[in-house]
């Protein structure tokens, strides 16, 4: 149920992943990471987005610490993911990099281990190394980003173990029907990267009228139309105000015209790589 920022939902494997967290792709390493993160769970967030790729694991990590220590919450209240980058792809080379990832972070265990891009040839081999951790119990759930339709099936018909997530650029330029269907009839859950677009959407008129309804902001809108969607949503902000906004997204619901609104603005745009020509 979508009623708190404690709201979860429940992964194929019985986990409960919060239905909103904090995106930290982009927050600097060192205090305006730290300071971020500890925003964000002092103001209720209980997830956090980051990858080897954002090069901000040891704050990322520095923040939970403290807030463990500053505080009355547990580490089993707080849902980390963190990514495979496309370098590290294969199989030694990803359980190497999962090693790296948790001594930055100075966890002992992760909740949700992601591969970062459907990197071609290498990806059933990281796959596999995702299937050990889980099976090992380094890692509460894993799953892909940024794996088209074409790339699940080619993974599945192999995999012992069936993504449990895939996060996905998905916002309203960009609908993802068709890998939308897809992962709902595979029970994969869909976590939306960029949701906000980077900024890109928040002059849209037609959000901007939608929010008027309800006095609530694009990104506002934008965010819960993601969780009336059936997608967890990511947003990223570093400004303890918009952190606040973000996630005050739980007292009110689009109506179903609304919906329809939101999802005619689709264009098929991304502001990120395309999963099937990607250079990095
Ligand atoms: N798996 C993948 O390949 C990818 C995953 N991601 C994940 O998704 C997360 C979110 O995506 P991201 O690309 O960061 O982009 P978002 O769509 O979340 O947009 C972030 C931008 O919007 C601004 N912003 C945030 N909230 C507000 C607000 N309420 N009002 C106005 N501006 C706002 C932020 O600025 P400011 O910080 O100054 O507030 C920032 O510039 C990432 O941080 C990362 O964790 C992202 C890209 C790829």
């Amino acid at each position: 149920m979508i009623s708190s920022l404690q709201s979860t939902t429940t992964l194929s494997n019985g986990v409960k992943m919060p239905l909103l967290g904090l995106g930290v792709y982009k927050s600097q390493e060192g205090t305006e990471v730290i300071q971020a993160v500890k925003a964000a769970i002092k103001n209720g967030y209980r997830s956090i987005d980051t990858a080897a790729a954002y090069h901000n694991e040891e704050g990322v990590g520095q923040a939970v610490r403290e807030i463990l220590e500053q505080t009355e919450l547990t580490r089993g209240d707080l849902f980390i993911t963190s990514k495979v980058w496309n370098s590290d792809q294969g199989y030694e080379s990803t359980l190497a990099a999962f090693e790296t990832t948790m001594s930055k972070l100075g966890l002992e265990q992760l909740d949700l281990y992601l591969v970062h891009w459907p990197v071609k040839v290498k990806y059933k081999d990281t796959w596999r190394a995702l299937e050990k951790l889980y099976k090992d119990g380094r890692v509460r759930a894993i799953g892909v980003s940024n794996f088209q339709v074409h790339h699940l099936q080619d993974l599945i018909q192999d995999a012992e173990i069936k993504p449990m997530v895939n996060q996905i650029e998905y916002h309203p330029r960009l609908a993802q029907l068709e890998l939308r269907t897809y992962c709902q009839e595979q029970g994969i859950q869909l976590e939306a990267w960029s949701p906000l677009m980077q900024g890109q959407l928040l002059d849209n008129s037609t959000l901007q009228e939608i929010g008027n309804k309800y006095g609530k902001s694009v990104a506002q809108v934008i965010l819960r139309w993601d969780l009336q969607n059936g997608f967890v949503t990511i947003p990223k902000s570093t400004k303890e105000q918009r952190i606040i906004e973000n996630a005050d997204i739980f007292n009110f619901e689009l109506t179903s015209e609304d919906m329809k609104a939101i999802d005619s603005l689709n264009e098929n745009r991304r502001v990120g790589s395309d999963p099937d020509n990607f250079i990095f």
